[in-house]
């Protein structure tokens, strides 16, 4: 499927991945809000994940709602929004696009377990412990090309290249004339 053009952009890949780091590359690019979903999640979910248990479907719908309409009004002035979302699982990513009510385009940071833990291990995190790692993969359903707007990227790429990496496909899309 070619990309659909998109208000929206969201950062996507499991704890670790680089979505805040990249999300906030590409928006400053773009001059464009950025909208990181850590942000949205209630107490009770930053509690349970610091206490090393991993979040249910349950859990994260209400978080998933509350980003998806923060990022349809942080896209309103500029006609763009960028946002950092696990989005581990394909109905995650249909909710968030149902929720938002206009198409999205994630950004799926690719790596392996291996690279990401050894980057988790040198980061500071307000709450999410590096033992979480394996259920985020374990969650992770990774996106289909051929049936999700999704742009994949490897994060072996500085986040200098995964960013022109990503502009350059934006360029594609018409509504990308209107950031310039
Ligand atoms: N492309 C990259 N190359 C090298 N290091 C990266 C890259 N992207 C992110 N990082 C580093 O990896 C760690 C995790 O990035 P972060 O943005 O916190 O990930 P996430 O938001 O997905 O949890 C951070 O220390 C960050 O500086
Ligand atoms: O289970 C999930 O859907 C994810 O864990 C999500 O909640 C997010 O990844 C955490 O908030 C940690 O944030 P980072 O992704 O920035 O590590």
């Amino acid at each position: 499927m070619s990309l659909v053009p998109a208000r929206i952009i969201i950062v996507m890949g499991v704890s670790g991945s680089g979505k805040s780091t990249t999300g906030q590359a590409i928006a400053r690019q773009l001059h464009a809000p950025f909208l990181d979903g850590d942000q949205f999640h209630p107490p009770a979910n930053v509690e349970k994940m610091r206490a090393g248990t991993p979040l249910v479907d349950e859990d994260r719908w209400p978080w998933l709602e509350r980003l998806a309409k923060a990022l349809c009004e942080a896209a309103e002035p500029k006609g763009v929004a960028v946002g950092a979302c696990s989005a581990l699982r394909r109905i995650y990513r249909d909710y968030l696009v149902e929720k938002a009510g206009e198409p999205i385009l994630f950004v799926h940071l690719e790596g392996s377990k291996e690279l990401i833990a050894s980057r988790m291990a040198t980061r500071q995190h307000e709450y999410m412990p590096a033992a979480l790692l394996d259920s985020q993969f374990a969650t992770l359903e990774v996106p289909d090309p051929a049936t999700e707007n999704v742009l994949a990227v490897p994060i072996t790429d500085s986040v200098e290249k995964i960013t022109r990496t990503v502009l350059k496909n934006l360029e594609h899309l018409k509504s990308f004339r209107r950031w310039q």
